[in-house]
């Protein structure tokens, strides 16, 4: 089943186009990395799939239903983020009193115990509260929703390591009992590359990878040895970035990696991190040869 689904999606900004032919996928119960530069189109996305924003053009539908003004759908969807505004006189306990009134799965115990966990002081008023505590109380919404559809954009950047690694822990245990679709948008792609499933990688409005991160975690390698050596082994490969060493020279290649390689080459698995920064790099390139610019500027 499919939680989200965009057909052709374009959306302009006045003359800046932000989303640019977007077609993509979420499928339902997975969790999915939505990943790209800044300025890329990630948070555009999410508004329109989170009815804070609509297309300009093509198809948009969440849970079958376009998102825009659409209550029941949007009754099923939680959006996190870093920029959350909450009333003047908020505390922590309104909030969370807020969040237990809008999203019907709201698990109070699970929210109690999150509260617990990030030491969130539940009297203080949301204005006072610290970045980490503000991003704390973010995750806690996000995760005590368990809400059908939830995105996390990159609300957890106020949490210091640890607690960020307690917020990936406490997600992906309770995503094992209570399955769901979450969006996680972020830049610390190492810190979640255990955790996604399903990639989707975003540069200058476009997709440039929707896809299995197991698939994807598979299929690049880098190929270091004597140059001649290397230059055999990627022959018909697709190159994602070349560096010369003196007479050595390092390839990372997509497409499947080969079976066998020589001995005199290393071959290792590329991060999905670097597989990232590669391919959108060349999308870079790329542009940069066509003349096109990215969407921060009004041209393509
Ligand atoms: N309200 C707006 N008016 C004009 N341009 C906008 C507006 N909102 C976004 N943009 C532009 O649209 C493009 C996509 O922005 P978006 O916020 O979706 O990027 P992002 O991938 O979420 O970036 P980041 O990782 O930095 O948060 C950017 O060039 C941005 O400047």
């Amino acid at each position: 089943m499919t939680a989200v689904s965009m057909r052709g999606v374009n959306k302009k900004y006045g003359n800046v186009v932000a989303l640019d032919d977007v077609s993509l996928n979420f499928a339902e119960n997975r969790i999915h990395g939505l990943l790209g530069r800044n300025g890329a189109g990630k948070t555009t996305i999410m508004r329109i799939l989170t009815g804070q924003g609509f297309e300009s053009s093509g198809s948009v539908e969440v849970f079958g239903q376009r998102p825009y003004e659409n209550a029941d759908v949007l009754s099923h969807v939680c959006f996190v983020k870093e920029s959350q505004k909450y009333p003047e006189m908020f505390s922590v306990h309104h909030a969370l009193t807020a969040a237990s009134l809008l999203y019907e799965n709201w698990d109070p115990d699970f929210a109690d115990s999150l509260v617990e966990e990030f030491e969130l002081p539940l009297k203080r008023r949301i204005k006072k509260l610290s970045r980490g505590q503000l991003s704390a109380l973010g995750v806690i919404i996000g995760l005590a929703s368990r809400a059908p559809l939830t995105f996390f954009d990159e609300p957890y950047l106020g949490l210091d390591a640890v607690a960020r690694q307690r917020f990936y822990d406490l997600l992906l245990a309770d995503y094992a009992e209570n399955p769901r679709t979450i969006v996680l948008s972020t830049h610390l792609i190492d810190e979640v590359s255990d955790l996604i499933e399903h990639v989707t990688l975003i540069d200058a409005g476009q997709v440039l990878l929707d896809e299995d991160a197991e698939s994807l975690r598979s299929r690049a390698v880098t190929v270091t040895g004597p140059a001649r050596a290397v230059e055999e082994f990627a022959a018909g490969h697709s190159e994602l970035h070349r560096e010369q060493l003196g007479g050595f020279l390092r390839v990372t290649l997509s497409g499947a990696a080969p079976e066998h390689s020589p001995d005199d080459l290393h071959v290792e698995p590329v991060s999905l991190q670097q597989l990232v920064v590669r391919t959108t790099q060349q999308a870079a390139d790329e542009r940069t040869a066509s003349g096109a610019t990215n969407n921060k500027g009004t041209r393509r």
